[in-house]
């Protein structure tokens, strides 16, 4: 579904690599925490995963193509393939809940009927089944999130990818935006979040990829945020953990 075969990205005016000799494999169907301290690339592995980022070397097949290898003028088609949702949820202030998330399927040139069938039920799926009308600003950042995330997943992605989704919201209002992800994975969406949420990460268990400095140091099945590694370990990856 995703893989990264030694992949190393370099950003112009930067020496150190924000991604470095990345080998990673996610599978059709996963749940992937992303985690590391601020700048250990995990939003580039997104981009990279989007093709919004050209990596410096490596191969990256996503979905069975080769990143390398789908011309700009194809990548917004590749692109459909793929929901996304960050932090700050990006909606249009001045369209309605219901147009924020047509907006994405007008753009792809869907119907207006394949429109007006496919918008209530993503509004439905996110638990905001009769609030189409309402403009962002008259939503708690809960919904305002819900509102990004059937944006997402309208057009039926094989991937969501989610940059801390739950970094502007409190605990509680976090926790459902979780139990929403968690069923979108459930109905077949492969889901990789990047976060920093410690209670979120331990109290899942799903797959951790830990980046410490733009380097895998773990990959974890039924993994927790922090992993309880033998003291030897720990002094080699002191440097990194000083940085957390
Ligand atoms: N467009 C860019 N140009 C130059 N350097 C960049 C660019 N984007 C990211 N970087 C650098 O790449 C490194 C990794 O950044 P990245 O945003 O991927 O980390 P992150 O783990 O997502 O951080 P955060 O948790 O703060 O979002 C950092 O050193 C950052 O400064």
């Amino acid at each position: 579904m995703i893989r990264f075969d030694e992949v190393t990205k370099v950003y112009r005016g930067n020496a150190r690599p924000a991604l470095n000799a990345v080998d990673l494999e996610i599978l059709a169907g996963e749940f992937v925490f992303l985690v590391g301290a601020s700048g250990s690339g995990k939003s580039s592995f997104l981009r990279l995963v989007l093709k919004e980022e050209r990596p410096s070397s490596g191969a990256i097949h996503v979905l069975g193509q080769d990143l390398g290898r789908i011309s700009s003028r194809k990548v917004p088609y590749f692109r459909r393939n793929l929901g996304v949702v960050f932090q700050d949820f990006r909606l249009l202030p001045n369209k309605t809940v219901f147009d924020n998330v047509a907006f994405s399927l007008q753009v792809i040139g869907k119907s207006k009927g394949f429109i007006h069938e496919a918008v209530p039920d993503a509004l439905a799926t996110v638990g905001l089944d009769g609030k189409g009308g309402r403009y962002p600003h008259e939503l708690s950042g809960g919904e305002q999130q819900r509102v990004a995330i059937a944006r997402a997943v309208v057009n039926k992605p094989s991937i969501l990818l989610a940059d801390e989704p739950t970094g502007n919201l409190d605990p509680t209002t976090s926790d459902g935006i979780m139990t929403l992800l968690q069923r979108i994975n459930a109905n077949g969406t492969t889901v990789i979040m990047a976060t920093h949420d410690v209670g979120i990460v331990d109290r899942l268990q799903r797959r951790v990829v830990e980046l410490v400095n733009g380097r895998i140091i773990r990959d974890e099945r039924g993994g927790s945020y922090t992993q309880a590694v033998p003291l030897v370990q720990q002094q080699s990856f002191g440097s990194a953990e000083a940085t957390r």
